[in-house]
């Protein structure tokens, strides 16, 4: 079966200043079409390298050392430069944290969002373009340049942008996260409400817990560049299953309150120059073994979730 999106031990390194950085150690993840999936962790886990090696559109210091990621079984790695172009500009959106530095300073809004259609559409189909994302005013919004608009109007010009092309994956990196928390909400509608209409997958990196709880499907927790978790967004946040992803519940503040960052867990998570030898979370791990630090967990199937812990399958029906 060919799924919308497969990404099979993904492995990838930064070259910085001298050193490997490991960012992802073995990422492993299946996307079907219509999910609303919420990509969690703390900073560093590799929510953002996993987010641009789907689109090909990881930096000049990263190396795909292993694995592949699939597109409607396209390997994204294998693909010439040219068919590299077609998959972002027909199948793939993005949306990233600072709407304005994603738009041309140069260029007005509305000659930048008719580029965007790509020859689907001309200058007329700008506007709905705009109203679609319910910005007030869509005929001075395609006057302006973008220096000349706030940031929440340059996030749902950005988001106009990326669904422009009708895209059958849309990949939003924390996009809310550089706004304030009325206008964040009005943002989170605007994509979900959109990507609900056309079809379009929603891949949203992010670190805001309660809100993937009330938005998204299916939850998908990193830890240390790998999946450590994956489900139904409800089950798994309400009784995890994994350590991490109970000490990610218990560090948000005002239990699941919307629009907090994650609190760090006490500890560091790592910074990989390799492969982890056993579980990456083991060192901060309140439930740790001397398997967890010695091997690398396997991947278990439990509850209808993905666990990859050695003790997932001792904590069934633990409640944890
Ligand atoms: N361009 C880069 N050069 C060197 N190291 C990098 C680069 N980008 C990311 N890294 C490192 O790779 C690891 C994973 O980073 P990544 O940005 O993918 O995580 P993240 O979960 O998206 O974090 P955040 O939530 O802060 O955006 C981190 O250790 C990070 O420091």
């Amino acid at each position: 079966m060919t799924h919308l999106l497969q990404i099979d031990d993904l492995v990838v390194d930064y070259a910085s200043g001298g050193r490997t950085v490991r960012a992802l150690d073995g990422a492993a993840l299946t996307v079907e079409a219509g999910e609303t999936v919420g990509i969690v962790g703390e900073s560093g886990s590799g929510k953002s390298t996993l987010g641009s090696a789907i689109g090909g559109l990881l930096p000049g210091a990263a190396k795909v050392v292993n694995g592949a990621v699939r597109v409607d079984g396209d390997d994204v790695n294998a693909l010439g430069p040219k068919r590299l172009r077609a998959l972002r500009r027909e199948r793939l959106g993005y949306v990233f944290q600072e709407p304005i530095g994603s738009l041309d300073p140069t260029m007005r809004v509305g000659k930048q969002v008719e580029l965007a259609l790509r020859g689907r559409g001309t200058k007329a189909d700008v506007l709905p373009h705009l109203d679609r994302v319910r910005l007030k005013d869509p005929e001075r919004v395609a006057r302006s340049y973008p220096h000349q608009l706030s940031g929440g109007m340059a996030q749902r010009v950005a988001i106009a942008m990326a669904m422009a092309g009708g895209p059958e994956i849309l990949i939003a990196d924390e996009p809310t996260a550089a706004l304030d928390s009325q206008i964040r909400e009005e943002v989170l509608g605007v994509i979900f409400s959109l990507a609900a209409e056309s079809g379009t997958t929603i891949l949203w990196l992010s670190h805001d817990l309660p809100a993937v709880a009330k938005r998204c499907s299916r939850v998908v927790v990193m830890y240390g560049g790998r999946v450590v978790e994956s489900g139904s967004a409800s089950e798994v946040l309400a009784a995890p299953r994994h350590p991490y992803t109970a000490a990610l519940v218990r560090a948000v503040p005002g239990e699941l309150a919307e629009g907090e960052r994650l609190v760090p867990i006490p500890g560091q998570p790592p910074v990989l120059d390799g492969p982890s030898r056993g579980c990456a979370f083991a060192p901060r791990c309140p439930d740790a073994h001397e398997a967890c630090s010695a091997d690398r967990p396997p991947l278990v199937s439990v509850a209808e979730r993905d666990v990859l812990c050695h003790l997932a399958e001792e904590t069934v029906g633990a409640g944890r």
